[in-house]
C-alpha cells in the first residue's frame, strides 16, 4: 500500500512489526525501525542476526511475511522501480561482472539511470584512484569496494544502503569508504543506512544506531540519546543483602553484600527513588561502551565485544 504523506515526511524508511521466517529461523521477530531523512544510520549485529534480511526488505527483493515496508512512502515491493531509482545499493559481494572494463560497466550502469551524474562519477573515480581501463576481474578486494561506492552513489540517491561496506577490507581502505559514506552525507537530506559487526565503525561514522540481536531488535536511536538514557549505576545498603535488589529499569545485577551494580535505562530520579525505598543509596553512576550496553540487552552471550576492533 503506498502512503504518499509518508514521502515529504522526515521519516524515510518505515519498518512496522517486521516478520521473516526461513523454515526454523526466525530472521526478523517483529522489528520495527523509523530512519529520519539525513540519518546516518548503523545497524549493528554479530552474523546471522538478521541485518542482511532487514536490508532486503528495504530494497523490495524480500516480501514482508507479516509488518509493513515503507520506503520514501512507497511499497518497495509493489513498486520497485520508483523506490529503486532513487536509492543507492552496495553490496555485502560486491558482485559485479568479471570480464568488463570499470569505465564499461559506469557507462552501462549509468544507462539505468537519469539522474546519473558523469561529473560525479568523474569525480569519484579520481578521489578512489581508480582507472577506467581496469578489468574488473584484475581489482583487488578493496577497488571492487570502490567501484561498488561509485555504482551505488553516481545516481545521487536519496537513500544510500550499504551491507556490511568494508567487510573483507583492510583497515586503510575501510577508513576510505568511511569517509566516503560521511561526504555522501554532507551533501544535504541524503540518508545513509549501513550495515556492520564492528561496533567501533558505527560509533565512528553514524549518529544512529539500531541493534539487531537473533532477528529481535534490541535498541534504535541516536548515540546521544542512548548514551544518556543507559549508565551503570552502583547502589549501596546500610546493611548486607543477599539477593539483588528489585529496581524499575535496572538490568544485569552484580555485586553482592552491601553494594550492588547494575545497568539502568530510565529516569535517574526514578532509580533514586526507588533505590531509597529499598533502604540503599546510589553511590556511583558511569557511562556505559556501546559493548556493554550491546551484552546487557543480548544477555549473557559475549556478542560484539569479542570482536571489536582495535583501529
Ligand atoms: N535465504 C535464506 N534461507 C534460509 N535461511 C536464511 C536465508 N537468509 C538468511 N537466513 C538465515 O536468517 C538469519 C539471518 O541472516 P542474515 O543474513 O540476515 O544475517 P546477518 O546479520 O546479515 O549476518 P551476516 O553478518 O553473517 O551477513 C540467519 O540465521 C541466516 O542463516
Amino acid at each position: 500500500m503506498q502512503s504518499p504523506l509518508n514521502d515529504e515526511t522526515d521519516c524515510v524508511v518505515d519498518i512496522r512489526n517486521l516478520v521473516r521466517q526461513f523454515g526454523h529461523v526466525k530472521a526478523l521477530d517483529g522489528v520495527s525501525l523509523q530512519v529520519p531523512r539525513g540519518a546516518v544510520y548503523g545497524i549493528v549485529g554479530v552474523n546471522g542476526a538478521g541485518k542482511t534480511t532487514l536490508l532486503k526488505h528495504v530494497l523490495g527483493l524480500l516480501k514482508p511475511q507479516r509488518g509493513t515496508v515503507t520506503i520514501l512512502g512507497r511499497d518497495p515491493v509493489r513498486d520497485p522501480v520508483g523506490v529503486l531509482a532513487r536509492l543507492g545499493y552496495l553490496s555485502e559481494q560486491h558482485e559485479m561482472p568479471d570480464w568488463m572494463r570499470i569505465g564499461e560497466l559506469l557507462a552501462y550502469t549509468g544507462s539505468f539511470y537519469p539522474t546519473w551524474s558523469n561529473a560525479y562519477v568523474t569525480e569519484l573515480v579520481q578521489s578512489f584512484q581508480l582507472s577506467r581501463d581496469a578489468k574488473v576481474q584484475t581489482l583487488s578486494k578493496g577497488q571492487r569496494a570502490r567501484v561498488g561506492l561509485v555504482l551505488a552513489l553516481a545516481h545521487r540517491p536519496e537513500i544510500l544502503v550499504l551491507d556490511e561496506p568494508s567487510s573483507g577490507l583492510d583497515p586503510i581502505v575501510r577508513r576510505d569508504i568511511l569517509a566516503a559514506i560521511i561526504r555522501t552525507i554532507s551533501e544535504e537530506g541524503r540518508t545513509v543506512i549501513f550495515s556492520s559487526h564492528l561496533l567501533d565503525e558505527v560509533e565512528r561514522v553514524a549518529d544512529h544506531i539500531a541493534m539487531l540481536h537473533q532477528g529481535r531488535l534490541l535498541y534504535s536511536g541516536t548515540f546521544d540519546e542512548m548514551r544518556a538514557k543507559f549508565r551503570r549505576v552502583t547502589v549501596r545498603f546500610q546493611g548486607p543483602q543477599d539477593v539483588p535488589p528489585v529496581l524499575p529499569d535496572a538490568i544485569g545485577w552484580a555485586g553482592g553484600g552491601y553494594e550492588w551494580t547494575a545497568i539502568y535505562r530510565g529516569q535517574g530520579d526514578e532509580l533514586q527513588a526507588a533505590a531509597t525505598m529499598a533502604g540503599g543509596e546510589i553511590v556511583e553512576e558511569k557511562q556505559l561502551s556501546l559493548d556493554e550496553i550491546f551484552v546487557a540487552h543480548a544477555g549473557s552471550e559475549p556478542p560484539l565485544a569479542t570482536i571489536r576492533e582495535a583501529t
